[in-house]
This record gives structure tokens, C-alpha cells and sequence, in this order.
């Protein structure tokens, strides 16, 4: 017989679990692929040890099966370790009725993009950072749950505090009150939860996190994870966001990209803010020659296209990436790339959004 769904399942089947039943009818094979003899599962339902203990009997019953080249079951990492008998992050949501305000904090701005890879984070990290310096109070929250980087960009690495056991002090770093996902994993640890897990660790980084520890906040900066997803979707619907900035290079690629999230924040009734073009030019360090790497000018024609307002072009800049690398962005400096992020924090705060 070829290999199939099935017959994986069938095979899986005929494996007893020690209580009684077996794994398929106890519901705990999830997300079944097969493709060309490369069979993957999650095992999730039951406590990590148990589902641990199982995983040689599975592997070996699907191994045992004609075609089948390779076999890969993941077991989802439970939640991450708690602070030291603190709240644990990443369990299933709680029901909420509407969108609620987050505590402690008067505007709610998430920096969205299309494409992965444009800047999203090291520009909400330097306007955390550009607007903190122009003297508001300034919260960021690494909502990229998959690839946390405000830890390192940020330049902290503590774990947050949880006196109560209940809720979380975030941190505090060049002005910036900061909390992120990244804080409770170690750096080199893989999320790999399913959708809810990931809604409750949101909804746990906006209710239990402290984001008036230190001071009532002006604004709260989201740093999202690429894309138009359930993180996405989850934050528009139940958190009261005063509007999204979508960052987005000149690249056509990354632009069509960009439509698509400007489009799911206009049918989520989340106002845009405005667009952002990061790494727009690049000035040569040695001879002055402006180069357009990745085109120019696009994002800016396409906020006048959608009668959005066009927030500034940011620069390809050396500086910009090394700054994000070694913990303190190029906004807390006196470079050209904290003058451009200096402009965008003051039309941000002239338009009333902050
Ligand atoms: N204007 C810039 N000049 C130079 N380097 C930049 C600039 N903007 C971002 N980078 C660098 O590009 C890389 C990707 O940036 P970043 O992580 O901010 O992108 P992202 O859109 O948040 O990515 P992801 O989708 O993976 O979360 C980083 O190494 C960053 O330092």
C-alpha cells in the first residue's frame, strides 16, 4: 500500500497507549504530513514527560513502514519555565468580550510589515528610543513571539521580576520600558506553540505585564511579527490600538507585501497611521555616492496613492545594523539615522497619535 496519511494514522493506531486507547483516538496526533516518504507530526494532549515517552513507540511503528525515508515528531515545548514560581507565559487564552485598553498606557501603536526582514523591528525599537528622547514615555512590546530580537536590540537580557507571582515588571532600557517573550526563553530556544498558546502569551504580555511600573506610559509601541497573521488578527480584535505604522523597503516585493497589511488593518477597523520607508538610500562612506539598493521612493508614491500619510525614508546604514547588533540603537546616538528617526518622532507626535 503507498504511503499515505492514512496508513501513517493506521499504523499509529495499532500503537496502545499504557492508560487504554491509543494516541490517534486520544486525539493527540496533530498537523499529520506526508510527502515523499518524509512523514511529520505533533504530539500534543497530554503532559510533555508522557508524550515523551511515547514518541520512540511512534516513531518506530511509522519507521516501520514501507516508504517511509525519515520520520520527525515534535512535542511541544509546555510553557516556558516561570519566573522563579511567576506567572508562566504561553498558556491557552482567557474569554474576553471586546478589545480592552491596556493599563497604565494611553496610545497603543503596533509596527506592522508585510514581508519579513524590512526593518520592522530595529525601527520600532529606534522610535521607542527617538521618542523617549523627544520626552514621552515610551513602552515596547515584542509581540514577534517566533523571533523575538527587542532583547538584543535593546541591549537587555534580564529575566523580569514577578514579586506578586502574578504580575511582571517589565524592564527598562535607553528611556524605554520593554517587555518581550524573548526575556523568558533562553536565546537560542525555538517557540514552538500552537496558535492559542501564542494568543495567551499576547494577551498575558498585555494584561499581566506592569507597563506603569516605573510611570503612566504615553504610548505603548507593538512590535509585531511580519505578515497577517493570528497574532495580528488576535491584537486588532481584542486590544484598543490607536492605529498601526507599516514599514515596508521600496522593493515592489516588499511594497506588495505592505498593501496586504495596510488592507487586513483597514478591514480590522485599525486605523494606519502611516507608511515608513527603511532603507531607502545608501550613501557611501568613502565617496559621498547615493545609491538606491532596493529602488526609492515607492512606499512614499504608494502612501499618496492609499491617502495614507508618508512618515520619512529611513537610510541603509552600517551604523543602524551594528547599533541594533550591540544593544543600543542608533537612535540614542547623534548620527544621521537618529536625526531621520528624531523627524519621524516629531511628525508622530504632531499628528496627535502620541
Ligand atoms: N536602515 C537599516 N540600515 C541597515 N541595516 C538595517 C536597517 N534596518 C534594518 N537593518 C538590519 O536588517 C536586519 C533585519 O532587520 P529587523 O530584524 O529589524 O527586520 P524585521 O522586519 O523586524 O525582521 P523579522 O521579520 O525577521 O522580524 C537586521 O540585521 C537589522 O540590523
Amino acid at each position: 500500500m503507498a504511503l499515505s496519511k492514512e496508513t501513517v494514522l493506521e499504523a499509529l493506531r495499532r500503537v496502545a497507549l499504557p492508560g487504554g486507547g491509543d494516541p490517534v483516538t486520544q486525539g493527540f496526533v496533530h498537523a499529520l504530513a506526508v510527502e515523499a516518504g518524509v512523514v511529520r507530526f505533533v504530539l500534543e494532549g497530554a503532559p510533555g514527560p508522557a508524550l515523551e515517552a511515547l514518541r520512540p513507540a511512534l516513531e518506530a511503528a511509522v519507521r516501520a513502514l514501507p516508504g517511509v525515508e525519515s520520520v520527525t515528531v515534535v512535542v511541544p515545548a509546555g510553557p516556558p519555565r516561570g519566573l522563579g514560581g511567576g506567572p508562566k507565559i504561553g498558556g491557552h487564552p482567557t474569554p474576553q468580550a471586546g478589545p480592552l485598553p491596556v493599563a497604565g498606557v494611553r496610545h497603543v501603536i503596533a509596527v506592522g510589515s508585510g514581508k519579513g526582514g524590512v526593518g520592522k523591528s530595529t525601527v520600532s525599537a529606534n522610535l521607542a528610543v527617538a521618542l523617549a528622547r523627544a520626552g514621552k514615555r515610551v513602552g515596547l512590546l515584542d509581540a514577534d513571539i517566533y523571533g523575538p530580537s527587542q532583547p538584543r536590540m535593546m541591549g537587555v537580557s534580564k529575566r523580569p521580576s514577578s514579586p506578586d507571582g502574578k504580575t511582571i515588571v517589565p524592564l527598562q532600557a535607553h528611556g524605554v520600558t520593554l517587555m518581550s517573550i524573548g526575556l523568558m526563553l533562553k536565546e537560542d530556544e525555538a517557540v514552538i506553540w500552537r496558535g492559542p498558546m501564542l494568543m495567551g502569551a499576547l494577551q498575558q504580555m498585555l494584561g499581566q505585564v506592569q507597563w506603569d511600573a516605573y510611570g503612566p506610559l504615553d504610548v505603548l509601541i507593538i512590535d509585531l511579527p511580519p505578515g497577517t497573521g493570528d497574532i495580528q488578527l488576535s491584537l486588532c480584535q481584542k486590544t484598543e490600538l490607536d492605529g498601526a505604522i507599516v514599514v515596508s523597503t521600496p522593493q515592489d516585493i516588499a511594497m506588495l507585501d505592505a498593501k496586504k497589511a495596510i488592507d487586513m488593518f483597514r478591514r480590522l477597523n485599525t486605523p494606519v497611521l502611516g507608511l515608513i520607508e527603511n532603507m531607502s538610500t545608501y550613501v557611501c562612506p568613502n565617496c559621498g555616492h547615493e545609491a538606491h539598493l532596493f529602488g526609492h521612493g515607492g512606499v512614499e508614491t504608494e502612501a499618496a496613492r492609499l491617502g495614507l500619510p508618508f512618515l520619512g525614508a529611513l537610510p541603509l546604514d552600517l551604523e543602524v545594523r551594528l547599533a541594533g547588533d550591540s544593544g543600543t540603537p542608533a537612535a540614542a546616538g547623534e548620527g544621521a539615522p537618529a536625526r531621520a528617526y528624531a523627524a519621524i518622532a516629531q511628525a508622530l507626535i504632531a499628528s496627535g497619535a502620541v
